[in-house]
């Protein structure tokens, strides 16, 4: 492909991001395979470019831009070290048509106007808002049940984190090809997530709820620091989502992990058995992942003021529903992958004032900004994707 035709390549994939964005539409990086899978004739180099460049737009354009060509166009004016894309606006076959006079409905900025300023309301701005649209390294964490950090043999050595089996590779570092991941002696996830988990404080025995597991990225981690010993109850109402959790606990061996299908409103019910007696409940919310940007940039264009009520509401009667299932004495740790207050410090104050039972309790780790009751993690301050976490403890 030439230069020009790669840029047009890239305006057709922001075409569809944009749409993808107004409706519960594919995520980017799947709407970039599927348009390459239908252009067989591009090559490695020409996928990477386009790819680059599609992100390289996402991550400079505020507001939702009315489409692609807009979007690149804005890009291009932004910055001076952009402008050579301007240049192949030139009408050559393949490449984009040149430039027209008249307006165009893009802007260059961090995210839609209304969530910058929750952002900042939340004490993210300036440098620390700008690190959101970074790119984020490749973390990785040794899975204790098979391994240990300091014996594992690699095929490349990765950087120490502050996460007691964390290491850190550079971006784009093909993990998935290595046998010790193939063998479950590894396992991709970020730093924080890792850090998130180390701040349950699970010990071998204990009987622990991972709510909303997903594919299991906590539950594993959890499994390992029980040394697989204890109850371990990984629940989901996603369907498919949980279904991935079996073969990755097979791999990593995390034999105790008990996958839990729950009906949205009916949680309580699946888990009557163990209400009232869980040490912990781990409740890693789903939200607006405002803490992902890094990977999912274009996130900041399909969330709305509506959309993040909702998150926040679900928030609030998972917490209700936690509440239900810890023994006294036990503990609810609430993670959500976002920076937002709404989502965070918000959500626990007012988990508090609903449950006079429960009272703040440190969030113990080796990194992290208080944030009221909780603690933060960012990019900007920790390198780690952006996290809120709380420890909540029931009286005895
Ligand atoms: C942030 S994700 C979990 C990520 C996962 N813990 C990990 O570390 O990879 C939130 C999950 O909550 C699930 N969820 C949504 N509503 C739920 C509910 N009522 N009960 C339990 N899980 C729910 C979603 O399906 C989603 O998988």
């Amino acid at each position: 492909m030439t230069p020009a035709a790669r840029v047009q390549a890239a305006i057709e994939v922001l075409d569809a991001v944009i749409e993808a964005a107004k409706g519960e539409g594919a995520p980017a990086d799947r709407i970039v395979a599927e348009y390459f899978r239908a252009r067989r004739y591009a090559g490695s180099k020409d996928r990477r470019a386009v790819r680059e460049l599609v992100y390289s737009v996402i991550r400079a354009i505020g507001p939702v831009p009315g489409n692609g060509r807009d979007a690149m166009l804005a890009f291009g004016r932004a910055e001076p070290a952009n402008h050579h894309v301007l240049d192949l606006f030139d009408g050559s076959p393949h490449g984009p048509a040149p430039i027209e006079a008249g307006a165009i409905e893009a802007k260059p900025g961090l995210a839609p106007d209304w969530l910058v300023a929750a952002l900042a309301r939340s004490g993210v701005r300036g440098e620390a808002a700008q690190a959101l649209m970074g790119r984020a390294p490749l973390d990785v964490r040794v899975n204790s049940l098979k391994a240990d950090r300091g014996a594992i043999d690699l095929p490349e050595p990765g950087e120490h984190l502050a996460a007691p089996q964390g290491l850190r590779f550079s971006p784009g570092t093909r993990v998935e090809e290595w046998d010790a991941y193939r063998e479950g002696l590894v396992e991709v996830q970020d730093h924080g997530s890792q850090l998130a988990c180390l701040a349950a404080g699970v010990r071998p025995g204990e009987t622990v709820i991972d709510l909303c597991a997903g594919a299991g990225g906590k539950s594993l981690a959890l499994a390992a620091a029980m040394e697989n010993s204890g109850r371990l109850i990984a629940c989901d109402t996603d369907k498919r989502r949980l279904g991935n959790l079996a073969p990755r606990a097979g791999r990593a061996g995390a034999g105790l992990i008990e996958p839990l299908l729950l009906d949205p409103g009916r949680e309580i019910e699946a888990l009557a058995d163990v209400a009232g007696k869980a040490d912990l409940v781990l409740v890693d919310a789903p939200c607006s992942g405002t803490g992902t940007w890094r990977r999912k940039p274009e996130a900041k264009w399909r969330l709305t003021p509506r959309a993040l009520e909702k998150y926040a509401a679900l928030q609030d009667r998972l917490l209700d529903v936690a509440a239900q299932l810890v023994r006294p004495g036990g503990r609810i740790v609430f993670v959500t992958c976002s920076l937002l207050d709404e989502e965070g410090s918000k959500r626990i104050d007012g988990f508090l004032a609903r449950h006079e039972g429960f009272e703040p309790r440190a969030v113990n780790l080796p990194l992290g900004t208080p944030r009221a009751e909780g603690t933060r993690l960012d990019p900007f301050h920790h390198g780690t994707d952006g996290f809120f976490v709380a420890n909540c403890g029931s009286a005895c």
